[in-house]
């Protein structure tokens, strides 16, 4: 477990984390969503005891970092992957923080083993490609076996295949009962791994909620309805007191309505439908209306969606 009491930092007159409350538990993966420089690696790095708090608190099982005895036992951190000394060999660079922290050697061959990187143990980290950057990282995370993982951005440079497989790596150890954080800025990845959402804006909480109930809170839930009768079926709809919404390709839309409702009472009057559809806005629908008003960097033009947010941006 990770508890955040009124966590800050101060740059000078910047605010970069604000006062930040919540507690990141066991057994599930909680996803950290927020903007360009709202704050996550200022926070992540403070609670790994890389940077002090100005003020508040962070708590890791109940102690603070540096009262850790063998910090990777209890947390283990994929941050920066190009954070290594590229001189070394994976095993190397493996073995020198496994021995740092009181770790046995035959714990270097299962992690390199569970990432995939047994056959290229002994390259220099400096030749590996961003993928192979990021596993090198997860092994290192995984070392000290911890009950609890934190990832920042841990999909960047991976196919894939490698997506896939830190998904799947992810869930089976929040399976196992461990506390899994992790940013990302790809929100469709975040939909398919995260159960829960710590959501900041500009350093402040935005949302701590479960992933279902926070895109239920910040969009638009309604069911499409198309029917050859339209007409017909507004006249029924708009007599059972139920709002409809016209959508431009001559579909109704049914704000906060049950699709069994509609069903039952087009059969009642012998109506056709060829479409009775409950829709739901993706996370990246909900997080961009949760988040509009905290984003610090904006594009001149309209960005495509589902893309980091980051080359090109300007302050605005
Ligand atoms: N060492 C520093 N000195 C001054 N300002 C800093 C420093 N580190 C971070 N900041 C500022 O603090 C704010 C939060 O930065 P941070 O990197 O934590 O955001 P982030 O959410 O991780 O952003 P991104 O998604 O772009 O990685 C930003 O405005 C950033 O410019």
């Amino acid at each position: 477990m990770i508890e955040l009491e009124g966590l800050t930092k101060r740059y000078g007159e910047k605010v970069a984390v604000d006062g930040l409350t919540c507690t990141v538990r066991p057994g599930i993966v909680t996803g950290f969503l927020g903007p360009n420089g709202a704050g996550k690696s200022t926070t992540m790095r403070m609670m790994l005891g890389l940077d002090r708090p100005s003020a508040g608190d962070v708590r890791i099982d109940g102690q603070h970092y540096d009262r850790l005895r063998d910090p990777l036992k209890y947390i283990g951190a994929l941050l920066d992957a190009k954070g290594m000394h590229g001189g070394r060999s994976a095993f190397n660079h493996l073995l020198c923080l496994a021995q740092s922290n009181g770790i046995p050697r035959s714990r270097v061959h299962e992690v390199l083993d569970t990432v995939g990187l047994t056959g290229v143990a002994k390259k220099k980290a400096k030749g590996f490609s961003l993928g192979m950057g990021q596993r090198l990282g997860i092994a290192g995370a995984l070392l000290g076996d911890p009950r609890i993982l934190m990832f920042d951005e841990p999909v960047n440079g991976l196919d894939p295949e490698g997506i896939h497989w830190i998904r799947n790596l992810m869930k089976s150890l929040a399976a196992q009962g461990r506390t899994v954080f992790v940013s990302s800025h790809l929100m469709s990845e975040m939909a398919l791994t995260a159960d829960h959402l710590v959501v900041i804006g500009q350093g402040r909480l935005l949302a701590d909620t479960s992933m279902a109930d926070f895109i239920a809170q910040n969009s638009r839930t309604y069911v499409r309805v198309r029917s050859p009768q339209r007409e017909r079926l507004l006249d029924v709809l708009h007599g059972a007191g139920i709002t409809v919404v016209a959508a431009g390709d001559g579909a109704l839309e049914v704000d906060d309505g049950k699709a069994e409702h509609i069903g039952e009472l087009a059969a009642e009057h012998h109506l056709v439908l060829h479409e009775l559809s409950p829709q739901q806005a993706s996370l990246e629908e909900a997080f961009m209306q949760l988040t509009a008003e905290s984003v610090e960097y904006h594009a001149h033009t309209d960005a495509p969606p589902e893309q980091p947010w980051g080359a090109g941006w300007t302050r605005s």
